[in-house]
């Protein structure tokens, strides 16, 4: 009785003690945060609404509202200036609008992608999802080798190899489209152009033939939906998973990702196979995926990025061009002027030839205009950050580097030697919005106005303020490949249908 007596009171110290150092540990955070705080607050930027959780519970609620949290950082632009700072925990973010700081981080690889969001992305609630692939490796080398290998399925006579696909892929979109106008049925434009583009991706990247215009029940599309919906939550909302409300939208999430890795392993091995046995095989990306591995032999890894870099082109190549496309129809559908212009150059360039070919492309000089207005309005993927790690001075404001410190702590404890290392990273990383960018006055008169005419060959061209593809090392892989498709699959829609919009609808965006 009195050891068990004994054992009691030892074990409420150690309990005592334990929450003593966790307090202190804490208080020192604090102070810590405290610190980053004053360090940072000599720019401008919105009021905090939390100490600890600075801005982040503002930018959660607008997500969760369904409001564009885009255009609370165009407010914030438009009131604060070219640089502001926005604080969570001991980080702190600063976008930037100010096309010289622009140009001198997003065009240098010395300031590399930073962690707080891309590692973020490496695992999706808990299940490795982009991991070291192409749009989220950091460290310079592991990207470089990447990109280097994936470079040539992207050259233009490359591309140029693929035109016939994407005429193919656009025709089955043009035969469901006239399907409907027979029957006089609406079309879901946005349903049917992701249809298209992924048809094509898969196509083109990985060999597989989804015919999605005449299979009903694919997984694909949902998946990547869930994929990216998942995607928006997780990085804007810390305690989104952590909801009892969102457990069956964190559920679903993970069983998407699960879905397109084991897709990826199921298609990766097939080819490996095929590759084995001596059979032809495409110079697509997903012989150069495997041909990075084989590359990368040292890499104890390199399943696990081989599958990361099948979900980056899986996701990353195919619904940024669609919604691209969607965006431009819906527009297109508003402002008959334009439409008619385009028409003209289509009936021109066209005319009532079956195919486009890779020359037309180049001839469709305002479809090059539209498809550029349109990513200025609604970039379909809205930004990028940089880790800033040395001082930097941004429209005269000095903006401090981050630093890292490790600070080690050890201590004695009831009998025990507790080392206890605690890595305190403190991360400033600078934001770029495309979408706030192009829509700030001082870059495009009347930003909201959709006029492709900015774009047109004697217009002066926008300098560091519009970047819908990134800038730079770490700029978008798949741009030409992207315009190549959008161009055909809309010189096709224009060349053969004329359309409304049905009326009613709300042209919000969708976040
Ligand atoms: C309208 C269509 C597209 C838009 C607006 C777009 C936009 C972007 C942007 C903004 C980035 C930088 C992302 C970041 O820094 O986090 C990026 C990167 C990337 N995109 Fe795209 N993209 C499009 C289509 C495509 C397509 C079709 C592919 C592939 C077939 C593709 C493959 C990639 C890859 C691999 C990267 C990473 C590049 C690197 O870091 O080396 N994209 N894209």
């Amino acid at each position: 009785m009195a050891l068990l007596h004994v054992a009691a009171v030892q074990a409420g110290y150690l309990l005592a003690y334990l929450l003593a150092v966790l307090l202190l540990l804490f208080f020192c955070y604090c102070l810590y945060v405290r610190h980053v705080h004053a360090k940072y607050d000599h720019l401008p930027g919105p009021p905090r609404e939390s100490f600890l959780l600075g801005h982040s519970r503002l930018i959660a609620r607008e997500s969760r509202s369904g409001r564009v949290v885009h255009d609370r950082f165009l407010e914030w632009a438009e009131k604060y200036g070219p640089v502001y700072r926005l604080n969570f925990l001991h980080y702190v973010i600063v976008p930037v609008y100010d096309q010289e700081a622009t140009k001198e981080i997003l065009m240098s690889p010395k300031y590399a992608k930073d962690k707080f969001v891309y590692k973020r992305l490496f695992n999706m609630y808990g299940t490795r999802f982009l991991g070291n692939g192409l749009v989220t490796a950091i460290d310079h080398d592991l990207w470089y080798r990447q990109r280097r290998i994936m470079d040539p399925a992207f050259s233009s006579s490359y591309l140029r190899g693929l035109m016939s696909t994407f005429n193919e892929r656009a025709d089955r979109l043009m035969d469901k489209l006239a399907e409907l106008a027979e029957s006089q049925s609406p079309a879901m434009m946005r349903e049917l152009v992701n249809k298209v583009t992924l048809d094509v991706i898969t196509k083109v990247a990985f060999g597989v033939d989804l015919d999605l215009f005449h299979t009903s029940n694919s997984p694909f599309p949902r998946a990547i939906e869930r994929c990216l919906e998942g995607m928006v939550h997780f990085l804007r909302d810390p305690v989104f998973e952590y909801l009892p409300q969102n457990r069956k939208e964190v559920r679903e999430t993970r069983k998407a990702v699960q879905l397109l890795r084991e897709t990826g392993s199921k298609w990766i091995t097939e080819r490996k196979e095929a590759v084995q046995n001596g059979e032809d095989v495409p110079m697509d990306i997903l012989t150069q995926i495997l041909k990075s591995a084989e590359e990368n032999k040292s890499h104890e890894d390199d399943w696990e990025i081989m599958l990361d870099n099948f979900l980056t082109f899986f996701i990353a190549g195919q619904e940024t061009t669609a919604n691209q496309l969607a965006f431009a129809i819906m527009e297109l559908g508003r402002l008959p002027e334009i439409m008619a212009k385009l028409r003209e150059e289509v009936d021109e360039v066209i005319g009532t030839k079956p195919e486009v070919s890779y020359e037309d492309l180049g001839n469709l000089t305002y479809l090059s205009q539209v498809l550029k207005e349109t990513l200025r309005l609604y970039p379909t993927a809205p930004g990028t950050t940089r880790w800033a790690a040395d001082d930097i001075v941004i429209d005269g404001i000095k903006i401090p580097g981050g630093f890292q410190v490790v600070v080690s702590v050890w201590k004695k404890m009831v009998m025990l030697i507790l080392q206890l290392y605690l890595e305190v990273k403190h991360l400033v990383f600078s934001q770029f919005s495309s979408y706030v960018s192009s829509r700030l006055e001082r870059f495009f008169k009347d930003p909201l106005k959709f006029d492709p005419e900015r774009f047109s060959l004697d217009a002066p061209k926008p300098y560091f303020c519009y970047y819908p593809f990134a800038l730079g090392p770490r700029s978008c892989l798949g741009q030409n490949f992207s315009q190549m498709e959008a161009k055909v699959v809309l010189a096709k829609l224009v060349q053969r249908f004329d359309y409304t919009l049905l009326p009613g609808q709300s042209f919000d965006i969708l976040d």
